[in-house]
């Protein structure tokens, strides 16, 4: 079975009340290809409104959850909360967090299994920095991202994996088609042998790091990328350009 094209709209810290109905009413009103799924991440605050405006068939991701289930964790959100707010997946792993809020391997692992065992769907992101890559470490330090959840979960069927190369982040310096081909059969190929061909053929690893309208329809036709996460384009009306890319 070919895998479902997926597409990631993170919004980080940035829109208002304003600003999020205008992107939520472009996407409602939009032609969307039927064939890609579709999940925004808002900005905490905003799920609820997100949710409640956005039409079906649009899914709402959190940018962030929290490995307990609820007390005295401040300004921390629960998986139940999520759910109880119509919330069915969540970011985890993103590089900013990793490196701006020091998010290391074993907490994202352990935010990672909170999210499956409480029914979230999880966008797990990794990717390397400019310094790992020039030091050809790219490979090593994906597989070590992914090998701290390996530990942690045995059902891969509610991961996507977002494979974002720091670099690329909001830089406007996308990687190649080849470059991101490469990391993405090579994630591929550290599926099969450490998990199973099955989880292999069927996890969706999608490309994140300055996707835009102009440059997803080659890296769509790659292979092994079977969608995006886009965060600076994603408050754009060209979003809808992206989530068609395969059209
Ligand atoms: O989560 C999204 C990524 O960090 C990519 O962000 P960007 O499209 O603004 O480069």
């Amino acid at each position: 079975m070919p895998r479902q094209f997926f597409v990631g709209g993170n919004f980080k810290m940035n829109g208002s009340v304003e600003a999020i109905k205008k992107i939520i009413g472009n996407l409602n009103s939009a032609d969307l290809d039927p064939k890609t799924e579709v999940v925004i991440a808002p900005p905490a605050l905003y799920l609820l409104l997100t949710r409640e405006h956005l039409k079906p068939g649009i899914e709402v991701a959190a940018q962030n959850v929290f490995d307990k289930p609820n007390g005295a964790f401040t300004g921390e959100i629960s998986v139940d909360q999520l759910k109880d707010s119509n919330i069915t997946w969540t970011l985890l792993g993103h590089s900013e967090r990793r490196v701006i809020l020091q998010e290391d391997d074993a907490f994202v692992a352990s935010k990672t299994k909170a999210a499956l065992d409480g029914g979230i769907g999880v966008i797990f992101c990794c990717g390397e920095s400019l310094e790992q890559r020039e030091s050809s470490k790219t490979i090593e330090v994906v597989t070590t991202q992914l090998r701290a959840i390996k530990e942690k979960i045995a059902d891969w069927s509610k991961i996507v994996i977002a494979y974002e190369p720091i670099w690329a982040i909001g830089t406007g310096k996308v990687a190649s088609t080849e470059q991101a081909q490469e990391v993405h059969a090579a994630i591929r190929a550290w599926l099969k042998k450490e998990v199973s061909d099955k989880v292999a053929d069927e996890t969706r690893i999608i490309y994140g790091g300055s996707v835009s309208e102009k440059n997803c329809k080659d890296l769509s036709k790659q292979p092994d990328i079977d969608g995006f996460l886009v965060g600076g384009a994603s408050l754009k009306p060209a979003f809808t350009d992206i989530i068609n890319s395969r059209l």
